[in-house]
């Protein structure tokens, strides 16, 4: 498993070692010591989620608050999205900048997302399951979000803009320099 840090401090790319034979494919998608070792974390997850999604969904830019923010450890196990972090970190270097990379439930690629970031992805392909694994539980009062189009972040999600569907949550969510 190869983890590499990202320009965003604290955000990793991974890429699982896949074992293939002729049965099909084998891979370890989380080994906490190894994780921890590559990283330098200390994280221990404490929920799994997963979600399907047709081609055009965006899900996203969302993140809880307070004692509730969570890290996400993420991947696609079946077809492909587009998945961006968002730095919200004000004492950052990089903050209001985004990481943004293609997984795929063929490259098996993984983002892990630190706590202060918003998390959000668009779905490039029909029939799209996509897992992760949150170190903090779901707390509803405790959820937040930037509008997946707001121009300072300005993120290009691979969709056409009439493509794009959204949930009514979503459809409402603040620009960045709203949030305060
Ligand atoms: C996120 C979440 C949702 N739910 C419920 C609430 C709601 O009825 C239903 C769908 O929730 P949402 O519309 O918030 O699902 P979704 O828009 O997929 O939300 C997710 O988006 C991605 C981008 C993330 O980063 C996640 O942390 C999470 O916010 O599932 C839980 O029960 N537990 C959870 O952890």
């Amino acid at each position: 498993m190869t983890i590499t840090e990202t320009y965003l401090k604290g955000c990793f790319e991974i890429e699982p070692t896949v074992f293939g034979d002729d049965r099909g494919t084998f891979f370890e998608s989380f080994n906490e010591k190894e994780f921890i070792d590559k990283t330098n974390l200390s994280i221990h997850f404490v929920q799994d989620n997963q979600s399907t999604s047709e081609r055009g969904v965006v899900r996203g830019l969302h993140f809880q608050t307070g004692n509730f923010a969570q890290a996400k450890l993420v991947r696609v196990i079946q077809g492909k999205v587009l998945d961006v972090a968002v730095d919200l970190r004000r004492n950052s270097s990089t903050f209001g900048q985004h990481f943004s990379c293609i997984l795929t439930g063929k490259n098996n690629k993984q983002l892990f997302v630190p706590r202060g970031f918003a998390h959000g992805f668009s779905v490039l392909e029909d029939d799209t399951i996509f897992a992760y694994k949150c170190d903090n539980y779901y707390n509803k009062a405790s959820e937040s979000g930037i509008v997946y189009n707001d121009p300072q972040l300005n993120i290009d999600w691979m969709l056409d803009e009439q493509e794009i569907v959204l949930s009514e949550k979503d459809k409402v969510l603040e620009l960045l320099n709203v949030l305060g």
